[in-house]
């Protein structure tokens, strides 16, 4: 177990939940936990959070940690027979090797999962999931592997969940002209329009083949609370993107009564159209946070 930078920070990680850190050469930095194999935290050198990592999360294995980059795999939300989510983001990862590129000073840490009796006793495939962080002060990569290691063919959805910092005043641009299925709303199909999307309104929102950049753009009180002025969102493999942001009266479990006006989700997704993997095959998918001065 660690603790955050500053001692008014209230605990990372616990005995049954241990949340490691490692740095970059620039001192940016990253925390993670095997408990869903998450990203919990990626700090800039002036020790600013990037990520948004509910201060009330409980830290209790049983649980997907509320923050940083939850993996959802092999099932996204509710849209199948699975539990929600399925089960990557409550499954205990192993590290496979962490450190700091000589060549170029990012930061890295690859965890992995495989398939144990307690998978299979939900969803009956051999598998194996890699996550790889790459990070320095400028940019956080985070590329998802999965890998049939069957001899079926199998099909997932999948999303890296990221909670990143946002305040009321924030918007998310880059996301007009794509098709939408609005999870709040009935699963109701609308054509996105280009006007940012605000974040003083809750909004939980699939957008279909989003292949271009989308930009988290910093309102005043973003600015004033210090955050670099826009972050850019991009990703390759993941063919859809998830904006969601919940309402105060939803009072989702491990979030503070002021957390929903302290993130947005901007989600790398695979919803739409499921892969399918043959045994042998792997596929890749990378969400890239770049942090713009
Ligand atoms: O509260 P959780 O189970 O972590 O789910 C959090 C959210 O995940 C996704 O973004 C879904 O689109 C939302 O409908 C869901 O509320």
């Amino acid at each position: 177990m660690t603790t955050a930078a500053s001692p008014a920070q209230p605990p990372l990680g616990s005995e049954a939940v241990p949340v490691v850190t490692v740095a970059a050469r620039d001192g940016a930095r990253l925390a993670f936990a095997r408990q869903g194999g998450t990203l919990c935290q990626w700090w800039g050198r002036d020790g600013a959070e990037r990520l948004y990592l509910s201060p009330a999360n409980p830290w209790v294995a049983t649980d997907a940690i509320r923050g940083g980059v939850p993996v959802i795999f092999p099932q996204f939300a509710a849209r199948g027979p699975l539990p929600k989510h399925g089960f990557a983001r409550t499954a205990v990862w192993a590290v496979v090797g962490q450190g700091v590129d000589e060549t170029d000073g990012c930061g890295w840490v690859t965890m992995a999962l495989d398939d144990t009796p307690e998978t299979r006793a939900v969803w009956p495939h051999p598998f194996r999931l890699e996550l790889t962080a790459r990070f320095d002060d400028d940019q956080l990569s985070i590329r998802l592997d999965v890998v049939n290691s069957g001899s079926a063919a199998f099909a997932f959805t999948t999303a890296l969940h990221s909670y990143l910092r946002a305040e009321v005043s924030d918007r998310v641009t880059g996301l007009g002209g794509l098709e939408v299925i609005d999870s709040a709303d009935g699963d109701r199909r609308l054509r996105a329009d280009d006007a940012p999307i605000p974040l003083d309104a809750p909004i939980d929102r699939i957008f279909l083949n989003a292949r271009a950049p989308v930009t988290l753009a910093r309102g005043d009180a973003g600015l004033r609370a210090g955050l670099r002025a826009s972050l850019l969102i991009e990703q390759s493999g993941f063919c859809d993107a998830v904006v969601w942001k919940p309402a105060a009266t939803d009072r989702l479990p491990a979030l503070p009564p002021d957390g929903h006006s302290r993130f947005v989700c901007v989600e790398a997704a695979v919803i739409g159209a499921p892969v399918a993997l043959d045994p042998g095959q792997r596929w890749s998918g990378t969400q890239t946070l770049r942090a713009l001065p």
